[in-house]
């Protein structure tokens, strides 16, 4: 996934996952050519400011530059903005603060990738986020998302840096272990929008959850074959590369078929424009 000459980009959280994950691509790759970037969503109750000062020493003790910024600052709209404009205009929910908060924080990472000329963006995504992802594209049939899932997926986009998971094969709980032997500080306040959180991936982390008491391993099997499954895919893909089309408001990467990006559409159906 990495190379030794490769630069990168670590979104960090100030959870246990991307702190981990920092840690061991510290050690293993060259920290002067890692950058740590954390993203406040600016969430009432919820700064990640709080946590910035405590990972900024412990990236200055790993000896990586460590950066931050904040959606509304990149964006021009918080996630806390978004949600009062939606209910102001629709009086309900019909867009999850997770999927604005998703979409925001993957622009920001590949456009922070761009601005430092890195080649590649890395977040802290487990074995049990990703097992989740697989299962809910799998359920919904959507074969281009979960080839794009696949490590060896190609980006289609020069303006999209190639985004990869490092620890994609290493369970929660050992990345809990992992942070608590470190004794690593978590940020303790929860998202006040966890109880928005998409049911779907809800329901199948707590069934996997039951399934893996009974029978440990599961989701590493499952990681393993779903990969092998799609990997002649992937590569048959690779092989015929297409360029994304361009949003026309914002210029960024889109869908291909889509004339606006999601983001622009989010905001500006909530803004009426
Ligand atoms: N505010 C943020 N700023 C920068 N990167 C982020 C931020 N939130 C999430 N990420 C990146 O996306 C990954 C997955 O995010 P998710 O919200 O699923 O958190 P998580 O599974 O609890 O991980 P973590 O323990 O690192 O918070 C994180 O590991 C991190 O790399």
């Amino acid at each position: 996934m990495i190379l030794p000459g490769d630069t990168v980009l670590v979104g960090v959280s100030g959870g246990k996952d991307s702190y981990v994950l920092l840690k061991i691509l510290a050690e293993v790759h060259n920290p002067s050519k890692i950058i740590g970037l954390m993203i406040d969503e600016n969430i009432h109750g919820y700064s990640r400011a709080d946590v910035f000062d405590f990972l900024k020493k412990t990236c200055h003790d790993l000896g990586v530059d460590c950066i931050n910024t904040s959606i509304k600052k990149e964006l021009g709209y918080g996630v806390d903005d978004f949600m009062l404009m939606q209910i102001k205009k629709y009086s309900s929910i019909k867009v999850s603060a997770c999927t604005f908060c998703g979409i925001a924080r993957r622009r920001i990472l590949n456009a922070y990738a761009r601005t430092f000329n890195v080649n590649k963006v890395a977040t802290g995504h487990n074995l049990d986020d990703e097992v989740q992802t697989y299962l809910i594209n799998i359920l919904r049939g959507d074969l281009m998302r979960l080839i794009q899932l696949h490590p060896l997926s190609m980006t289609h986009s020069k303006l999209l840096v190639k985004r990869i998971k490092p620890i994609r094969a290493i369970y929660e709980y050992e990345t809990s272990f992992m942070a608590y032997i470190e004794n690593f500080k978590f940020q303790e306040t929860e998202c006040p929008y966890i109880l928005q959180r998409p049911t779907l991936r809800a329901r199948i982390r707590e069934l996997i959850k039951d399934i893996e008491k009974f029978y440990p391993g599961i989701q590493i099997k499952l990681l393993k074959y779903v990969d092998e499954i799609l990997e002649p895919l992937v590569k048959s893909t690779n092989t015929k590369p297409i360029e994304l089309p361009l949003c026309s408001k914002c210029g960024e990467p889109t869908s291909p078929g889509r004339i606006i990006c999601k983001f622009c559409e989010l905001v500006n159906e909530v803004l009426n424009i």
